[in-house]
């Protein structure tokens, strides 16, 4: 039989979905053709912010990768724009002259950013935020430029602003109406967005219209229509999008705001079908890809003739992706005199709940601060649920925490986990039920978790939920990067069980997709082998970050930052001498006081760097490092009169044993002689706290972009314990997190319970700590090391002349 010949126009998530659904129902069916303008296989747009915001590299962004094409022998042509649709003769031609005929079309074009009509939009530095070109514009630009301007405050403009605070720019956000976020908020819950972006950075121009971009070929500013301006090197337009009907349009294809489709996804002319955001159903153009998915089953089904219900249209639920941020917003939250709202508002904590009836069901949520009941909240707006009066007053209360169970628990079979992808928390338990045993295979059998990634954690309590003592929060699977399909902890087995030594053996034995890997599995790599054979691996320097190869920070314009070490933050007049005739010898311009109470002498020209190493004769502070940075303490009970205990001394000794330590990320300590921890113990990946009688030890603290308080592990009585307690903590570390995953999201993963319970295993408990004085054996320091080396000061500063 012949197969019937299947064109999608447009390589985008709705488009791709709805190609993934007709092949789970007959992968024979249909000789599939994909065109796509943009050169990339499909990837996932909602995670371009996390990758603004630096939690995601773009080569981890793919959905769908060239293998996933060729394997399901659909002919890809990227690049290459349908121009045309020829409906008499079923026919596609496109921007490179090709013709390809059709039996069934689908137009998946998506949506085109909306730009502000107004003089001066086309200067160079004036983005959209849309697709990898833009993302890439507004990485390259931060390289350069320091302010930025996002004009829109709603999720798109928020997410881009918190990006660009991330990569250090100074951000304002232009937004014209009275408060953020106006069509998925309240007043009070955007008033509350405000005060805490503000706190994070970002500033605020509100009610306000811009009129002009300021600048000759690069914008320097924005004009508003007030009068007044602001100086910008780099603009984000966010201000809505809208359907890409331009090439319907040219065919002669219905349309109104988006292609016009009936409940079965079909436009009006026979064989094209429409889906994602270029769809106009029953008057709504969708931009979440939640109701673009449940069209693609539905256009699936049909396409393949099998029975479906009709695709009726969505109620939506929002989700802004700020870390540090929980804002929820779902269905209609608008209170007028046909409905009725119930709020709660803890104003000292920031929290503010919202749910609106119509007559006793529940149409709406706003949610700020606290947005764990999102879900419920949603499954019942969903259901238009009908509640009574004593539910009114639990309604906004946390059922799950209340009753001593976690939410998840709590949860009906119909629940929606994953709103992204609509699955619901029987399907997921059917999943671990059928044996999936890690979010990645659950991500894998059902969808959920795969696109905008925010309900992972619920994901991961569903499945130690469900699994019980079965649950092993290390055998989660993700694979390192896309050169493998292998976990982080597979290929640390076979590394262990096929005792390989070197990173291409391993990439070779382990059967690598690329034969050089890449940035992201060469530094891993590099680090398992350490961890795994201490004394025998010899560190691949060409493996590293350029600082770390380097051994020293490199600057914005090429010089580098040394860092001398400190122990404990305490130094002397000679060491203080001695930094001062090396500042003056190589005119080091800059002297810096760091957070981590050390000093940092900032713009060293790349040559001079061991010449400064040698003159300073101090040990390497790694700054630069994936490993323990600094110890701060405060001055305790030699001096300060609320002191119970000997800070100082603590933290040296902390900071002498444990220097030069491979971790998987930068580890920094603090050591406070008492609760008023003034060395900010709480939010260090380890802190000590002095107490009467002996030592609180915090974990898992973090005071960077996630701001995460310590939690409390152990309280211990001696130094003896102190010491003992973090090498093995330490220790665990190392051998079970990721490669550039910090403590604090670590024990997120893993939990603290289950680090305790490692710990509080005798046996386990002195392993651990036996591993790590191997480790430590063989720490030599590498500043002094590459002084007296001539080969390696050769490798790294050809041309330096030591004297
Ligand atoms: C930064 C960002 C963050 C987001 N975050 C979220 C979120 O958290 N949650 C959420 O639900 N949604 C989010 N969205 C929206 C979500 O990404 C979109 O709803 C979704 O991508 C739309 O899918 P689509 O297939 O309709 O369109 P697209 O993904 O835009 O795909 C359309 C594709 O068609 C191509 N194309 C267009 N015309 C032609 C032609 N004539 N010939 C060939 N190819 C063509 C385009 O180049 C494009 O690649 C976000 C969007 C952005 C930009
Ligand atoms: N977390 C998420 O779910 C998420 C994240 C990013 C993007 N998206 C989706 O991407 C699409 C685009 O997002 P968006 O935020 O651009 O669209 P949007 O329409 O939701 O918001 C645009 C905002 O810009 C403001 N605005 C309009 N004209 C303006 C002007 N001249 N000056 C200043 N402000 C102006 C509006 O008041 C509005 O709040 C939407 O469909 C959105 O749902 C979703
Ligand atoms: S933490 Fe306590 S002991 Fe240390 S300096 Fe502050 S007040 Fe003094
Ligand atoms: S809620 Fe977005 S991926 Fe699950």
């Amino acid at each position: 039989m012949n197969k019937k010949k299947l064109i999608l126009v447009g390589n985008g998530m709705a488009g791709v979905r709805a190609i993934e659904e007709v092949l789970k129902i007959s992968k024979d069916e249909f000789e599939i053709t994909i065109f796509g303008s943009e050169p990339h296989p499909n990837y996932n747009r909602i995670l371009l912010s996390k990758v603004l915001q630096g939690d995601t590299k773009l080569s981890d962004i793919t959905l769908n990768d060239w293998d996933w094409y060729k394997n399901n022998n659909i002919t890809l042509h990227t690049g290459e724009t349908v121009t045309n649709v020829d409906t008499e003769n079923k026919r596609v031609i496109t921007d490179s002259g090709r013709v390809e005929e059709y039996d069934e079309l689908i137009l998946a074009t998506g949506s085109v950013p909306f730009m502000l009509p107004i003089p001066g939009a086309e200067k160079e530095g004036v983005t959209a935020f849309r697709d990898i070109k833009d993302t890439d514009i507004m990485l390259e630009a931060s390289q350069k430029y320091k302010k930025a301007a996002v004009i829109g405050g709603g999720l798109l403009g928020l997410e881009a602003a918190r990006g660009l605070l991330n990569l250090g720019m100074d951000v304002t956000v232009i937004h014209l109406a009275p408060f953020l976020m106006e069509r998925q908020l309240d007043p009070t819950a955007g008033k509350l967005l405000q005060q805490e972006l503000e706190k994070q950075g970002m500033k605020f121009l509100l009610e306000t219209q811009t009129e002009q971009f300021l600048g000759e070929e690069r914008v320097a500013g924005l004009k508003f229509k007030d009068g007044t301006t602001l100086d910008a090197d780099l603009v984000v337009m966010a201000v809505g999008i809208k359907p890409n009907i331009e090439l319907a349009k040219a065919s002669n294809i219905a349309v109104n705001r988006g292609i016009i489709v009936n409940d079965y996804l079909q436009t009006e002319t026979p064989h094209i079908y429409s889906v994602g955001e270029c769809a106009e159903h029953r008057g709504i153009p969708y931009g979440l890809v939640a109701p673009l998915y449940e069209q693609a089953k539905v256009l699936a089904s049909h396409l393949c003739g099998t029975d479906t219900k009709p695709y009726e249209g969505s109620v939506l639920s929002t989700q802004l992706k700020v870390s540090g941020v929980e804002v929820f917003s779902a269905g209609d939250f608008t209170e007028d005199s046909d409905k009725k709202a119930i709020k709660v508002f803890d104003e000292q904590d920031g929290v503010y709940k919202k749910i609106v009836l119509r007559g006793s069901k529940i149409v709406g949520a706003v949610l700020f601060g606290d947005s764990k009941e999102g879900n419920r909240l949603f499954s019942m707006i969903q259901k238009e649920a009908d509640i009574s009066d004593t539910e009114k007053i639990t309604i906004l209360q946390p059922i799950g925490e209340d009753a001593g169970v976690s939410l998840v628990a709590s949860m009906g079979a119909d629940e929606i986990i994953c709103g992204c992808n609509g699955v619901s928390k029987g399907t997921i338990v059917e999943a671990i039920q059928g044996g999936c045993t890690s979010v990645d295979e659950i991500k894998a059998c059902t969808s959920a978790s795969r696109s905008c990634g925010g309900c992972k954690g619920l994901v991961g309590e569903l499945l130690q939920h469900t699994l019980g003592s079965d649950f092993d929060a290390s055998q989660q699977k993700e694979a390192i990067c896309s050169c493998t399909t292998l976990s982080r902890d597979e290929v640390v087995e076979e590394i262990k069980a096929k005792g390989l030594k070197h990173t291409r053996e391993v990439m070779n034995v382990l059967g690598w997709k690329s034969e050089e890997g890449c940035s992201k599995c060469r530094p891993a790599l590099n680090y398992y082998l350490a961890m795994i054979n201490p004394i025998e691996y010899k560190d691949e320097r060409d493996s590293r970050f350029v600082n770390e190869r380097m051994h020293a920070n490199i600057q914005k314009d090429g010089t580098y930052s040394v860092v001398p070490r400190m122990y404990g933050g305490v130094t002397n007049a000679n060491d203080l001498r001695t930094i001062a005739d090396v500042v003056d010898k190589y005119e080091i311009p800059l002297v810096k006081l760091t957070g981590g109470q050390r000093i940092d002498l900032i713009g060293v020209k790349k040559e001079d760097l061991p010449k400064v190493w040698g003159d300073l004769d101090m040990p390497s502070g790694f700054a630069y490092g994936k490993s323990l940075r600094t110890v701060k303490t405060c001055v305790g009970e030699q001096f300060c009169r609320f002191g119970t205990q000997d800070s100082m001394g603590l933290g040296i000794r902390l900071e002498q044993k444990f220097e030069g330590l491979q971790t998987p990320h930068k580890v920094k300590m603090a050591v406070s002689a008492c609760p008023r921890s003034c060395a900010e113990s709480g939010f260090k990946d380890i802190g000590f706290i002095g107490i009467d009688g002996g030592w609180e030890i915090y974990v898992g603290g973090n005071g960077g972009t996630h701001v995460r308080g310590g939690d409390l592990l152990y309280k211990v009585q001696t130094e003896e314990e102190v010491m003992e307690v973090t090498a093995a903590y330490l220790q665990y570390y190392r051998e079970t997190a990721n490669y550039l995953e910090r403590t604090s999201a670590w024990i997120d993963r893993v939990g603290l319970a289950h680090v305790q319970s490692i710990l509080d295993d005798k046996q386990k408990r002195k392993e651990l700590t036996a591993r790590m004085e191997e480790t430590l054996s063989v720490y030599k320091d590498p500043w002094k090391e590459i002084v007296e080396s001539e080969k390696t000061t050769k490798e790294l500063f050809a041309n330096v002349v030591m004297s």
